[in-house]
């Protein structure tokens, strides 16, 4: 991995801070959580000991894991009053507003009343997201009140068994396990950087993981697992995914899911998602969206050099599993909440109110004259 040459607008190459957290495009290593490289954490643990790991500074022990996991299991229904609140947002909401409605509304009735809570806090929020957003899911597109309890062992197979309402296939958890592992943290992406900087104003960890639903919300950011899906459904084929992928870069227009603010060749995550998604494709039986994918990831390296970041694959692996595309970035949220808290924790720990200078560039001073002279 070559770290990129950064520089220009968007803050891009100025260090805004510290963190023990995470290494992003460092060379040698792509991704690190607290020194672990992803795809070993990909391969070897399970998204409950990377939330714990990004909390509690070191993977778990057994027992450990065995304690959290009761602790969060505990934890994963919701309130009457969220429910009631989630019934009242439309179907044709945004679940991106749901998801930053119910965060929010939690934190009115379950607030975090001093920082010796943070850690309850993230919990509460980590075991309630996935039911957040499927029982908002199911009752306005389906009309049904689902039971926000499984009896899943994690938290990814606890979504697809709410979301689908049947017990999810082996291959699904480990997908899904895997995704929330991948998505977890990055950094001082935009949506951490925006928990921080509302960390640093000493506000409460629901406003931080607010702030930062909003942030993931858009189309640069995690929006794009959604954009990237809406875009490889009107292909029709690997040859036709390349014509029409050249008339959108002459049209200058931005392709969803491709490059990187700091990865520079590739994005670590990607290569892992991406055979997950070779491999549901193959047991689905009909391999054309992939092979369709395949033909995207082609064509920009050959003819932009841009490579496939976290979203590109995840958008057919999200959707080989019957996940409604809408769904896609509510399913980042439920991950990267634990990158979000933890850098809300860090920043306490060590804090200073966060606020850069600007250039100036507006008009010299000048005095206001009367409104009938303007
Ligand atoms: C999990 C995540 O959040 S990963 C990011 C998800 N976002 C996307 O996939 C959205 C599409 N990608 C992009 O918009 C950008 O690559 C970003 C926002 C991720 C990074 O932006 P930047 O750091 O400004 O990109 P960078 O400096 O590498 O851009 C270099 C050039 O490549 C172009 N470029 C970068 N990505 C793309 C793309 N996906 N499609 C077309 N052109 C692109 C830029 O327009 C720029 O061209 P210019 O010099 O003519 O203006
Ligand atoms: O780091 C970034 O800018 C975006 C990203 O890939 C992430 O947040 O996962």
């Amino acid at each position: 991995m070559v770290d990129k040459k950064l520089s220009g607008a968007g803050l891009r190459g100025q260090s805004a801070g510290e963190t023990a957290l995470c290494t992003v495009g460092k060379s040698g290593s792509g991704l690190t959580y607290r020194g672990y490289d992803v795809s070993d954490l990909a391969d070897n643990t399970t998204f409950e000991e990377v939330a714990y790991l990004l909390f509690n500074g070191e993977l778990p022990n057994q027992g450990q894991l065995d304690e959290y996991k009761v602790m969060l299991r505990n934890q994963r229904d919701l309130p009457d009053g969220l429910k009631d609140v989630l019934k009242l947002i439309p179907k044709d909401a945004h679940p991106m507003d749901v998801m930053r409605t119910g965060c929010s509304f939690l934190g009115n009735i379950e607030p975090e009343t001093d920082f010796s809570h943070q850690n309850q806090a993230a919990n509460r929020l980590l075991a309630a997201f996935p039911a957040i957003m499927c029982y908002w899911y199911r009752f306005t597109h389906e009309g049904v009140e689902i039971d926000c309890t499984t009896d899943e062992d994690s938290l990814g197979g606890h979504f697809l068994a709410l979301l689908h309402g049947k017990t999810p296939s082996e291959q699904h958890r480990k997908v899904m396990d895997v995704s929330l592992i991948l998505y977890a943290e990055h950094e001082f992406n935009a949506s951490t950087f925006t928990a921080r900087v509302c960390a640093s104003t000493l506000s409460d960890m629901f406003s931080c993981v607010t702030g930062a639903i909003g942030s993931l919300r858009g189309p640069l950011h995690g929006g794009a697992n959604e954009a990237a899906m809406d875009m490889i459904q009107k292909f029709s084929s690997p040859a036709d995914a390349k014509v029409q992928m050249a008339g959108m870069l002459e049209r200058k227009e931005k392709i969803m899911g491709f490059g990187h603010a700091i990865y520079s060749e590739s994005d670590p995550r990607n290569a892992i998602i991406k055979a997950w998604s070779e491999k549901l494709a193959q047991e689905n039986g009909d391999t054309s969206l992939y092979d369709i994918s395949v033909a995207c990831e082609e064509f920009m390296w050959d003819s932009k050099k841009l490579f496939c970041n976290a979203d590109f694959f995840h958008a057919s692996a999200y959707h080989f599993m019957g996940i409604p595309t809408k769904l896609f970035t509510p399913i980042f949220v439920c991950s990267r909440l634990t990158g979000w808290a933890a850098h809300v924790m860090e920043q306490r720990s060590n804090n200073r109110i966060i606020r850069p200078s600007a250039d100036y560039v507006g008009p010299e001073p000048r005095k206001v004259s009367p409104i009938n002279q303007r």
